[in-house]
């Protein structure tokens, strides 16, 4: 297996000609100077023989059709198996989803985001591949952020940057979710690296939630985020140029370079928090605004944002942006997050 990626330096097609899974994994040393690593389908590791402090998990394909991620994800992973560049600290890329990124679909049968935390195992007697898949992410990343490197001591610094794209257009074109934070406040330190990587738009969940982002931060401590780099193209249609600063921004933060960032700046960034997340209760659920209504698009109150059965969906507070919606999803699902922007966040 690892012969093969060192001859095709793709990792993504390899990843997407055995979704199934590796019998054993398999690892190599690069250069005399780092540990590569296959764990698994879409699992690989780099290690620096004598690593920094930083352990970094870069995740994308947790929905199969958002490709822009997985594209830029690829390319930082060619570029370190050609050792164009190398990484001075430890780093884990995942392909979250090799199902229904082979499929080039959302989902195959159950949304991965909503596994983590266990909920993969909630519910007796339920299996499929996601289920299977979010049981196999935590375990490595439980090993991962778990292993005691030689090298930096501690502390060590954990961050896991979950790349997506969303399905709708929005009025910013970049933005992060920010995992709740149980009361903790949020990193000014990692808002400018959003910032420097084109990512100027933040919300602040308002609630423990079953995402991977969440999994990583509450689990381990990690500076982790849901990143929503624009909207979902199939592979190979993305725009590649619109990703320059969030891959100068990784290459970076990889390779040790020291970060250009801008002065934390609350001014500079669109921030809100999560006023409300809907739940879908009925199969007769549906939005009253139109399906090219973009992101962060906001309704005074009073406005029916949508109808589910015989309840109304009202803006409750003066103004209410929406993000997110999807009438599609399973009852018992989020269906929309309402937002409420705010102007300085408690960080630290
Ligand atoms: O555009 C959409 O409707 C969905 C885009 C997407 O996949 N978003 C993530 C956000 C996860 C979070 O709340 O941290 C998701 O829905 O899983
Ligand atoms: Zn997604």
């Amino acid at each position: 297996m690892l012969k093969t990626l060192m001859t095709s330096k793709d990792f993504l097609a390899l990843t997407l000609a055995h979704p199934d899974g590796l019998a054993k994994p398999e690892s190599m040393v690069l250069g005399d100077h780092t540990r590569v690593e296959i764990q698994d389908t879409g699992i690989l590791v780099f290690e620096p023989l004598n690593p920094g402090n930083k352990d970094i998990v870069l995740s994308s394909g947790v929905h199969g059709n958002e490709t822009a991620p997985i594209e830029l994800c690829n390319g930082l992973i060619k570029r370190l198996l050609n050792q164009e560049i190398r990484t001075s600290h430890r780093v884990m890329f995942l392909f979250g989803n090799p199902h229904a990124m082979f499929n080039g679909t959302r989902i195959v049968d159950e949304n991965l985001n909503r596994l983590f935390s266990g909920e993969h195992s909630r519910g007796e007697g339920l299996t499929n591949p996601e289920r299977h898949r979010a049981k196999r992410l935590e375990q490595a990343v439980d090993g991962f952020f778990s292993a005691e490197p030689s090298g930096e001591p501690e502390p060590r610094h954990r961050i896991h940057y979950d790349l997506h794209t969303a399905i709708r257009g929005a009025k910013y074109e970049k933005f992060a979710i920010y995992p709740y934070r149980h009361g903790r406040p949020y990193s000014a330190e990692q808002l400018r690296f959003l910032d420097a990587a084109g990512v100027n738009c933040v919300l602040f969940h308002h609630e423990p939630t079953t995402t991977f982002s969440y999994f990583s931060a509450n689990g381990y401590g990690a500076d982790a985020f849901t990143i929503e780099l624009g909207k979902v193209f199939p592979m190979g249609q993305n725009d590649m140029t619109r990703f320059i600063a969030m891959d100068q921004m990784l290459t970076d933060l990889i390779t040790g370079k020291p970060l250009e960032m801008p002065a934390y700046n609350p001014k500079r960034l669109h921030l809100y928090r999560v006023s409300r997340s809907i739940v879908k209760e009925t199969e007769d659920f549906e939005f009253t605004f139109a399906n090219d209504v973009e992101n962060f698009t906001s309704f005074s109150k009073g406005v029916v944002l949508a109808r589910d059965g015989g309840q109304d969906v009202v803006v409750e507070e003066s103004r209410e942006a929406i993000v997110f919606p999807n009438a599609k999803v399973p009852i018992g699902q989020r269906t929309l997050l309402c937002l409420v922007q705010v102007d300085e966040p408690d960080v630290m």
